[in-house]
């Protein structure tokens, strides 16, 4: 789920909540280990929010991912959590200043993966310790202004790196190819860390997926592409289909 916006606020529920009823609210689960998952049209309502995401999930669909600039509270986690059972995974992609400070009310919704800007911290350590001591996975998310160089020494101690390929905040933004070579350089750490998931998000669909598999991701955020098409289910098919046959690729070259 990914909640706040590009200026990484932190406040404002009531704000973008007003905001929410203005301007609809998009929802787009996406993926893990190379795993697309199906967005949805989220109503300001959170029971429809759920009925709506059930109704796009299938096995091994495991990770929401919520934009745009709007923040999704823990409330909303929670009653997803509810509603879907425990078997998705929730990674909460947090677009917000303080991400500190929502840990353990997302651990208590029941996220499962924390995933945080390392722009928006100076003590990325003592927060993966408190993830970790809230039961949660740990994401590390970069911006495209920021290097791989920065996120490498925290990277034995994530479960996963994000690679921006737009400016977060917003969906619908045009895929930024010149990350991928620090897409490749995260996927190099995967030598060293096998466990280590990348990520990317923003424009990624079916034009765009081959060279982000190649380049070595496995987890997929997928808006507009899904969201737009007529046949969502097979978008995230063919997204899910390509970034495994690159893994298969890459464990045979090896
Ligand atoms: O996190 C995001 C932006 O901050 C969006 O999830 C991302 O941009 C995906 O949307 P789209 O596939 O439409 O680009």
């Amino acid at each position: 789920l990914t909640t706040g916006s590009p200026q990484f606020q932190s406040e404002a529920l009531p704000t973008e909540k007003e905001k929410e009823k203005e301007e609809g609210l998009e929802s787009r689960p996406a993926t893990a280990q190379s795993t697309p998952t199906p967005p949805t049209q989220l109503s300001d309502t959170e029971d429809y929010a759920g009925l709506e995401t059930t109704s796009l999930l299938q096995h091994g669909d495991t990770v929401l991912h919520f934009v745009p600039n709007i923040t999704f509270g823990h409330p909303v986690v929670e009653s997803l959590r509810k509603q879907l059972g425990q078997e998705p995974f929730f990674d909460m992609h947090m677009m917000v200043a303080k991400p500190e400070q929502w840990v353990k009310p997302m651990a208590v919704a029941g996220a499962n993966q924390y995933t945080f800007h390392l722009e928006a911290t100076d003590n990325p350590g003592a927060l993966i310790k408190d993830i970790r001591e809230n039961g949660m996975k740990v994401g590390l998310a970069i911006k495209p202004g920021t290097t791989v160089e920065q996120l490498a020494p925290w990277a034995n101690q994530i479960d996963m790196a994000l690679v921006m390929t737009v400016e977060p905040g917003f969906g619908g933004q045009k895929f930024m190819e010149d990350m991928m070579p620090k897409v490749n350089l995260n996927a190099k750490l995967y030598y060293t860390f096998p466990s280590l998931d990348i990520e990317v998000d923003g424009g990624v669909g079916p034009d765009t997926i081959h060279k982000c598999a190649e380049a070595g991701a496995n987890m997929i955020v997928s808006g507009s592409a899904i969201m737009k098409s007529a046949d969502p289910r097979s978008v995230i098919n063919l997204l899910r289909n390509v970034c495994s046959e690159a893994a298969q690729k890459r464990c045979l070259d090896r």
